[in-house]
């Protein structure tokens, strides 16, 4: 009997200028930066869409944190018709506007199943289900949030509600009424629990670890820009002791609801480790009166509901895991030690974004989308360089062809 399975024919490309992968913000600003250079690339993602992250795995009432002039990408701003902090569908659509107005069209519904630099040709090859491309250049831009962090916790396979991790988590609306257990207190598990109590259900909110929690704005100004501006002047630990100090006098000591801070400071931990601190846009008044519990960690998950390590124990109706995100690179990218095993670049920033044998990074520098441009420009120019010179030489080599040929 003939066999079903034979193995298809995997089909060969090989791309004229860079291979990029990932779809979002920094795959669409490097694509962008190299069109205004002339140099053609192609980008795979592995959705049917551009921004995906934005798209698919957000929540409702997500608005950009830092106000739109740290969030544009190179070439193109945000329309000045948006508000100083756009919505998601605001970020989308600027997204596609921008995607469409330098003509880029990812092609989708590819996921990169391994890269792989081939020392016998000198060239990057890049699997897919279907197709083995091929270039000299090789641009990682799949996200510090590639995949959400789904932490064991003991007994959850025990529980009988719902279990969602941030990234499927839409509104409150399904949770009205109902006790929800939101592990993580970053600025997802915060504004989650924000959300819940706008529709009448009951957050606690597990806050395992210290963490810095500032008012988005101080009289007026983003605290993000009131902080990038000391920092021209002052040193970093004056800075976080302004940013604090305004801090305690706008929020008060937060300390007493059971969010404590790190010794660090917000700015000085953020450009450390990336940690990113947590923007207040609401969340504080609801811990201070009481509509976010906040809970120490969990010990385990039980049928109903969990035990605290401080001995308490609660029933819950459903558990949202706020527990962020991590890069997939090492997943795919082979034969290469640029990255560290949590797949980010083992060179801190800003000298991330070049590898060796044409690798390039973009968007990862815990640094958001301010981050995205400052590599996405640097990238364009690198290779823009190394393909006016290969363009040259063709030229050469073609007109050696022809006086051969005449
Ligand atoms: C809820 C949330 C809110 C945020 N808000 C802000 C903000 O206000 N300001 C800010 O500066 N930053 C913010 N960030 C950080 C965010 O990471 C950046 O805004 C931005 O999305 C990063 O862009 P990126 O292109 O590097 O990564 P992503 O947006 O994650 O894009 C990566 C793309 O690569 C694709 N991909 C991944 N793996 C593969 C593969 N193997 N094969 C093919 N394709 C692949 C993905 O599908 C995705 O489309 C936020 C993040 C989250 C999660
Ligand atoms: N409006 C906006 O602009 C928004 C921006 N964002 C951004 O998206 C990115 C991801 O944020 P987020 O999704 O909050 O992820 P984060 O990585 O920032 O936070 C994860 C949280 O989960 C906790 N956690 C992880 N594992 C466990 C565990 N096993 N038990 C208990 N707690 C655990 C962490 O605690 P610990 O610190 O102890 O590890 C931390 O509090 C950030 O850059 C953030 O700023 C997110 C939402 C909104
Ligand atoms: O929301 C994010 O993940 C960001 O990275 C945005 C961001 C970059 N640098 C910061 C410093 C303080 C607060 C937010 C950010």
């Amino acid at each position: 009997m003939g066999s079903c399975n034979k193995p298809q024919q995997q089909q060969q490309q090989h791309v004229q200028g860079p291979i990029i992968i990932g779809a979002g913000p920094s795959g669409l600003a490097v694509a962008a930066c190299l069109s205004e250079h002339k140099v053609p690339f192609v980008i795979l993602e592995r959705h049917n869409c551009i921004a995906s992250l934005w798209q698919n795995k957000t929540y409702d009432r997500l608005k950009l944190h830092l106000p739109k002039q740290f969030c544009e990408l190179p070439l193109k701003g945000f329309p000045h018709t948006f508000p100083k902090y756009p919505t998601k569908y605001q970020f989308i659509s600027y997204m596609e506007s921008y995607a469409s107005h330098f003509n880029i069209h990812p092609i989708f519904n590819q996921t990169v199943e391994s890269a792989d630099f081939d020392k016998g040709s000198k060239v990057w090859v890049v699997k897919t289900q279907e197709v083995d491309y091929s270039s000299r250049w090789l641009v990682v831009a799949t996200g510090e949030n590639a995949e959400p962090v789904v932490p064991r916790i003991h007994g959850m396979e025990l529980f009988n509600g719902d279990v969602a991790h941030t990234s499927v988590y839409k509104s409150g609306s399904e949770y009205r009424n109902k006790k929800v257990l939101v592990i993580g207190c970053g600025n997802s598990g915060m504004e989650v629990c924000l959300d819940l109590c706008r529709h009448n259900a009951k957050p606690y909110m597990v806050a395992r670890n210290t963490v810095h929690v500032l008012p988005r704005e101080m009289f007026g100004f983003s605290t993000f820009g009131v902080a990038m501006a000391l920092y021209k002047w002052f040193p970093i630990k004056l800075v976080d002791k302004i940013i604090l100090l305004a801090t305690n006098f706008i929020l008060g000591n937060t300390n007493h609801y059971g969010i404590k801070r790190p010794k660090t400071g917000p700015i000085e931990l953020k450009l450390a480790t990336g940690k990113t601190p947590v923007l207040d846009v609401g969340q504080v008044a609801q811990i201070k009166c009481g509509n976010i519990k906040v809970m120490e960690g969990v010990k385990e998950i039980t049928r109903n509901g969990a035990k605290f390590m401080d001995g308490q124990e609660k029933e819950f109706d459903a558990i949202i895991l706020a527990t962020g995100y991590k890069s997939n690179v090492p997943t795919w990218l082979k034969g290469c030690d640029f990255f560290t095993e949590d797949g980010m670049p083992k060179t801190p920033f800003p000298h991330g974004w070049k590898g060796e044998q044409g690798l390039y990074t973009v968007g990862f520098t815990r640094r958001g989308l301010q981050g995205t441009s400052c590599d996405a420009i640097k990238i364009a120019e690198d290779i823009a360089e190394q393909w006016r010179t290969v363009e040259d030489k063709s030229h050469c080599d073609s007109h050696i062809i022809l006086l051969n040929n005449s």
